[in-house]
C-alpha cells in the first residue's frame, strides 16, 4: 500500500497550506469519520502524515484498484463520490468534479493507529533466549541459539526450508519448551499471542461471530456486550475486514482468512505477538500491508516476532535471525547489520551463501566470534551472553518461557458458558455433522426395530435370548451414541485450543463445555431410543419409574462413552487416527460386556477384562431395572432357567451401584481427557 498519494493520482499536488494548515490538521482528523473516537494522542500522532494537495477537474482522486488506499476530507472544490474508508468499503475510482484541494491520510497509517489503540495495553517484553536447543526424534532441528528480543522490537526469523524457522519460534514462545537452554521473559506477560501458520479459528461461523466469542474469552470479566462488540468491529477495521464480517470464515479468501487469524490476537493488544509466515500465501501488496500493521504493532510497544521466507518482509524488522539450515544461529541483528555482515547488498543472497559456501558449524562459530562487535545488545548480568548457558529460571517464568498466571481474569465459568455457547452455535451451523449426529441414533434404531421382533419380554412367552440380545444392544446404543459424539470433537480443533490456552483458556472449562452441549443431545437420543422401542413393543410395559431408571442408566453409559471419545479425541492427531481407534474401541465393550458369554463363563482374563468395560454395568443395570432375572426364571420359556443359572447373579446387583461405577468411568475419562489435553498444549496446566 502506498503512503504517498501523488504516486497513484493523475493530478494532485502537495500545497503549502503555511502556518494556518499547522493549526487545521487537528481539526480535520477529528472531522474524519473513520477516526471517530481516537483519542487526541493518537489524532497528533497522526497530523505529520495528513497532507494538503490540489488536484484539477477530473482528476483521479482515489483508483478502485487501490481501495483503502487512503482517506480524504474535502477542503473544497467537489468530488464525484464519497472517497474509500479506512476499511476499504467504497473501493471505487473517485474523481473531482471541480479543482479541489484535499486532505489526504494513506488509510495505512490510520488503520495502524486504530490498531495501536485497540487497548491501552503495556508496554511490550523482554525475552532472552539462551542456549535454546530442541531434539525431535534424536534428531537436534536447533542447536545452541543465544539471543535477546527487546520490548516493542518487531524480529524475523529467517533461514532455509527446515532450517528451524518454526521450532525456534515455538521454543521461543513456549508452545513447544525447548529441550535445552532456556527462555527468559521479563515480566509477566498478561497478554501473549501466537498464530501459527495453518487458519486457526473455527471456519464454520461468519468472522464477526467467532471474533465476538474469541473476545469474551479473552476480555476481561464483566466486559459489558457493547465494548466487546466495539473491540470486535475496531479490529475488523483495522484489518480491512469490516465488509466481510458476515462471511463464514471458511469462505473467506486465504488472506482474509490470514488477516482474520491474527485479529483474534489483536482484540486484546498483545504484549508478546508470535506468527509463524504470516505472510505465506499473500500476494506482494497484502502481505506488505500485512508487515506494515505488524510494525505499527511493535510502534505502539508489543513485542512481535515472526518467521518469514520473504525478503522484503525482512526489510521492515528491527532485527533478523538467520538460521543456517542445520538450526544453528548463523545471525542475529538488524537488517543493515546482516548486509555487511555477509557482504552482500541483497538478503536473498544470504541464503544462498548460508547454503553454498562453508559449513552449518563455520558460520555458526564465526557469529559467535563476531557477535561482540555486531549490534547484539550485551547480554543482561548474570546471563551468559552466548553458548549454552544455564542460568536459574526465572522465578516468573518457572517454565523458562512466558507464564500464563496473569492472564486469568476471565473465570473458568464466564469461558465454560462462552464455550458452551460457540459449540452450540459451531455445531448448528455445520448441517453435516449436526445431520450425523442426529442421524445416527434414527439408524441404530431402525436397524433394532427390523432385527428384533416384538413381545420378546411379554411373561406369557419370553424370548429369554431376544432380551439379552435386546438389553445389550440397547446399552451398546447409548454406548456408541457418546463414543461417536465425543471422538471428533477434540482432535479437529487442536491447534485453535493450543492457541486459546496461550491466551488463557483453561482445560477443564474447555472439556466441560463439550460434556454441556453433547450430554443434553444424548438424553434426548436415549430417551427416543427407549420411547420408540417401546411403542413397538420391543420393550416391555412398566411403569414411569422404571422407564426413569433405564433413562438414567443409558444417559449415564452414554456419558462414559462420551468421556472415552473425548480422551480418544485428545490423545490422537488427527481425525483419521481417530476414526481408524472407532473399532478398536467398540470391539472390547462388545465382547466382555458379559451378553455374548455371560461374565460367569468367561476365561479369567476375560472376566477381569470386564470390569473395565462400562457396558458391561449399563447391560446390568438395565437388565435389573427391566426384572430379566424373575422373568427367566419363572416366564414361561423352558429356556429361561437354564439361561439365568449360566449368568449367576449378574442381574442382581441394586441398579444405584452400576450407576456409582459408570459414573466413576465417565469421571476417569473426563480427568484423563483434562491431563492428556493440558501435557499437550503448553500452558493447558492450570
Ligand atoms: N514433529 C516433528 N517430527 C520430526 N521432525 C520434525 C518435527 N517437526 C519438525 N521436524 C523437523 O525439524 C526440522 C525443522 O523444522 P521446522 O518446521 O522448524 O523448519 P522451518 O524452517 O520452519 O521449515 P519451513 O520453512 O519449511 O516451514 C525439519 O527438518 C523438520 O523435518
Amino acid at each position: 500500500m502506498r503512503d504517498d498519494v501523488d504516486a497513484c493520482t493523475t493530478g494532485p499536488v502537495a500545497v503549502d497550506g503555511g502556518w494556518r494548515e499547522v493549526g487545521e490538521r487537528l481539526r480535520v482528523l477529528r472531522r474524519m469519520p473513520e477516526l471517530g473516537g481516537l483519542p487526541r494522542r493518537r489524532l497528533r500522532e497522526l497530523e505529520p502524515e495528513l497532507r494538503l494537495v490540489e488536484v484539477g477537474a477530473g482528476d483521479v482522486v482515489c483508483e478502485e484498484a487501490d481501495p483503502a488506499d487512503r482517506l480524504v476530507a474535502v477542503a473544497s472544490g467537489e468530488l464525484d463520490g464519497p472517497v474509500t474508508t479506512v476499511d476499504g468499503r467504497y473501493g471505487r475510482t473517485v474523481r473531482a468534479l471541480t479543482p479541489a484541494r484535499l486532505w489526504t491520510l494513506p488509510a495505512d497509517t490510520a488503520r495502524g493507529a486504530l490498531w495501536a489503540t485497540a487497548e491501552t495495553g503495556t508496554a511490550g517484553l523482554r525475552i532472552d533466549v539462551r542456549g535454546v536447543g530442541r531434539h525431535i526424534g534424536g534428531r537436534r532441528t536447533l542447536q545452541d541459539i543465544s539471543l535477546t528480543i527487546e520490548p516493542g522490537e518487531l524480529v524475523a526469523i529467517v533461514g532455509a526450508s527446515g532450517s528451524g524457522k518454526t521450532t525456534l519460534l515455538d521454543a521461543v514462545s513456549g508452545v513447544r519448551p525447548p529441550t535445552t537452554g532456556e527462555v527468559r521473559v521479563d515480566g509477566d506477560p498478561d497478554s501473549f499471542g501466537y498464530v501459527p501458520q495453518d487458519d486457526i479459528i473455527h471456519r464454520e461461523l461468519p468472522i464477526a461471530r467467532t471474533l465476538g466469542y474469541a473476545a469474551r474469552l479473552r476480555l476481561p470479566a464483566g466486559t459489558s456486550t457493547d465494548r466487546v462488540d466495539e473491540a470486535v468491529g475496531r479490529v475488523l477495521r483495522a484489518l480491512d475486514l469490516t465488509d466481510r464480517a458476515d462471511t463464514r470464515v471458511g469462505s473467506l479468501s486465504g488472506g482474509e482468512r490470514k488477516r482474520a487469524s491474527i485479529a483474534v490476537d489483536l482484540l486484546t493488544r498483545p504484549r508478546v505477538l508470535f506468527l509463524d509466515e504470516p505472510t505465506s500465501g499473500l500476494d506482494p501488496a497484502t502481505a506488505a500491508d500485512f508487515m506494515r500493521l505488524l510494525r505499527r504493532l511493535a510502534g505502539a510497544g508489543s513485542t512481535v516476532v515472526v518467521t518469514t521466507h520473504d525478503p522484503p518482509d525482512v526489510a521492515l524488522c528491527d532485527k533478523v535471525v538467520f538460521l543456517t539450515t542445520d538450526g544453528r544461529l548463523a545471525f542475529f541483528g538488524t537488517p543493515d547489520a546482516a548486509r555487511t555482515y555477509f557482504q552482500t547488498d541483497h538478503i536473498e543472497e544470504v541464503y544462498e551463501r548460508l547454503a553454498d559456501e562453508d559449513t552449518p558449524e563455520e558460520w555458526a562459530r564465526r557469529f559467535t566470534a563476531a557477535r561482540g562487535v555486531l549490534d547484539d545488545p550485551p547480554a543482561p548480568s548474570g546471563v551468559p551472553a552466548a553458548g549454552g548457558g544455564r542460568p536459574a529460571p526465572d522465578p516468573r517464568s518457572p517454565a523458562g518461557a512466558p507464564s500464563p498466571a496473569g492472564r486469568r481474569s476471565v473465570r473458568a465459568l464466564r469461558q465454560w458458558r462462552v464455550l458452551t455457547r460457540r459449540d452450540l452455535d459451531i455445531l448448528l451451523r455445520n448441517r453435516l455433522t449436526a445431520a450425523i449426529l442426529a442421524g445416527s441414533p434414527v439408524m441404530v434404531l431402525l436397524m433394532f426395530a427390523v432385527l428384533f421382533r416384538p413381545h420378546a419380554f411379554s411373561y406369557a412367552r419370553p424370548s429369554p435370548a431376544a432380551t439379552v440380545m435386546i438389553l445389550f444392544w440397547i446399552a451398546f446404543g447409548g454406548f456408541f451414541f457418546g463414543l461417536t459424539y465425543g471422538l471428533l470433537r477434540i482432535c479437529t480443533e487442536r491447534a485453535i485450543l493450543r492457541r486459546e490456552c496461550l491466551a488463557g483458556l483453561g482445560i477443564a472449562p474447555y472439556v466441560a463445555a463439550k460434556v454441556a452441549v453433547l450430554l443434553p443431545l444424548l438424553a434426548v437420543a436415549d430417551a427416543v431410543m427407549l420411547l420408540v422401542l417401546r411403542a413397538l413393543d420391543r420393550l416391555p410395559a412398566a411403569g414411569w419409574s422404571t422407564y426413569g431408571e433405564l433413562l438414567v442408566t443409558l444417559l449415564l453409559t452414554s456419558a462414559a462413552g462420551l468421556g472415552l471419545g473425548l480422551l480418544i479425541s485428545a490423545v490422537v492427531g488427527d481425525p483419521a487416527q481417530a476414526t481408524m481407534a472407532l473399532p478398536m474401541l467398540c470391539f472390547p465393550q462388545v465382547l466382555f460386556v458379559g451378553a455374548i458369554l455371560p461374565v460367569p463363563v468367561m476365561a479369567v482374563a476375560g472376566r477381569v477384562l470386564s470390569y473395565g468395560m462400562s457396558n458391561r454395568w449399563a447391560f446390568e443395570a438395565l437388565g435389573h431395572s427391566l426384572g430379566v432375572a424373575r422373568l427367566w426364571a419363572h416366564g414361561r420359556s423352558p429356556l429361561g432357567p437354564p439361561l439365568l443359572a449360566s449368568y449367576g447373579a449378574t442381574f442382581s446387583r441394586p441398579v444405584a451401584v452400576d450407576w456409582v461405577i459408570l459414573t466413576g468411568f465417565t469421571a476417569l475419562f473426563l480427568a484423563l481427557t483434562c491431563v492428556v489435553l493440558a501435557r499437550g498444549t503448553a500452558y493447558g496446566r492450570r
